[in-house]
């Protein structure tokens, strides 16, 4: 067969490109599962650091493994001055994306081990960025802010010690909820761009932080992860929920794609928006912002009966993230510091059977003919 005679799968949607173990997208039934755990029960009843240990190893930790991974991780949070000093060198016109994408890549340069691609070293590589991530994003949103950076504690969850570096202080436990669910539900979503993207490069045998600084480029897209920062941006051009119906029938009259909205699997809806919404709606309540429910109620109503297409993940998570205090271009960094444990599982299953990721394309450019 010839790459002339194949056929074409644009994007290529509906195309199964390997085996993984590590999650699971049902859409018919709308499920989602981490290792064969329902999402919804690990946000319900897991921390954070209990789902990155059951990504990268397969089953839940017990006490011991938790603390093992607790006191590692906890002991890597202060950043080392070459990642201050690559994160303050930065403009503050760059996008904070930009910022974590050159961390990541100056924390690779800085390994020792950075050319060990044995599973025990890409583990300890992945632990120690989900440790380092929290504090780029945070020194990057305060030095934005003109202020100090905060340093870690490590008497604090992930959770909790992310929110305090970022605002100096431990919100109230439901913002705190709130958060560990939104970083749970982002963890880890199969054969998503970025995720595939740090699977072609692992294919290569190149190394574990050059896959996540791909992956994060590829994150960085509206059509992708930036797309949660994308739904503040489109509440804010609306105003107010009775706007919301006539501002969706110009934005779809201009053929505009109406950011948090649709899924190229889920086509009856995403199966951790319910989950994110009820934190979303601890949120409104705790900061007593009915307003903004009510926009996002209306315009998920509104896009329902205009195009039944239905929210995705990052729909409520950009008021989620707006309302415990982050500004929004903050927003798809901390999609980074929880995908960072998918990616990385992904990583470490592609290297436990490679092999390389190299599709066909079809010429379809001038017939051949001679230079004059
Ligand atoms: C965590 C995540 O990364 S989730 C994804 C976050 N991204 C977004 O929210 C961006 C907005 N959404 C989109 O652009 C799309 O729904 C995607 C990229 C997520 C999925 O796209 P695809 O699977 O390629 O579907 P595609 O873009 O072909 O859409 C199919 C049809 O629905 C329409 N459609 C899909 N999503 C939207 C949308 N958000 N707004 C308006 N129309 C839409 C398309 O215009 C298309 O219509 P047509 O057949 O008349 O041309
Ligand atoms: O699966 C996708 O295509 C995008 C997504 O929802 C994710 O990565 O979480």
């Amino acid at each position: 067969m010839t790459e002339s005679d194949t056929q074409i799968h644009k994007g290529l949607a509906g195309v199964v490109v390997d085996t993984t173990e590590v999650s699971s997208v049902d859409a018919e039934s709308n499920s989602l599962l981490y290792r064969g755990y329902p999402v919804q029960q690990l946000a319900a009843r897991c921390s954070f650091e209990e789902v990155a240990y059951l990504l990268w190893h397969g089953e839940l930790p017990d006490a011991a493994q938790l603390a093992d991974l607790q006191s590692t991780g906890r002991s890597q949070r202060v950043l080392p001055a070459p990642v201050v000093d690559a994160v303050l060198a930065l403009p503050t016109t760059c996008h904070p994306m930009d910022v974590v994408r050159t961390a990541v890549s100056v924390i690779g340069a800085h390994d020792p081990t950075e050319q060990d691609s044995s599973r025990e070293a890409n583990l300890a590589k992945s632990v120690h960025l989900l440790a380092q991530i929290p504090g780029i994003v945070a020194l990057d949103q305060r030095r934005r802010r003109g202020q100090d950076p905060v340093a870690p504690r490590d008497d604090l969850g992930f959770a909790e010690n992310f929110l305090w570096m970022t605002f100096g202080e431990v919100p109230d436990p439901v913002v705190v909820h709130a958060f560990e669910v939104s970083m749970i539900l982002y963890a880890e979503h199969s054969f998503n761009a970025s995720t595939f993207t740090a699977r072609v490069i692992a294919s290569t045998l190149s190394d574990l932080h050059s896959a996540v600084v791909g992956a994060i480029g590829a994150l960085k897209g509206p059509l992708h992860g930036g797309a949660n920062e994308a739904v503040m941006a489109t509440f804010a051009e609306i105003g107010t929920a009775d706007r919301a119906a006539d501002w969706l029938d110009d934005a779809l009259a201009h053929k505009r794609k109406i950011m948090g909205f649709g899924h190229r699997v889920y086509k009856h809806g995403d199966s951790r928006v319910p989950t994110m919404h009820e934190s979303l709606v601890t949120l409104v309540e705790h900061y007593d912002r009915p307003d903004l429910l009510a926009l996002y109620t209306a315009l998920e109503s509104a896009m329902t009966e205009r195009k039944n297409i239905l929210p995705n993940l990052d729909y409520p998570t950009g008021p989620a993230y707006h309302l415990m205090g982050f500004d929004t271009p903050t927003f798809t960094p901390l999609f980074v510091a929880s995908r960072i444990t998918g990616w990385t599982a992904h990583v470490m299953e592609q290297l436990g059977a490679n092999s390389l990721i190299r599709p066909l394309s079809r010429y379809v450019g001038p017939a051949r003919r001679d230079v004059p």
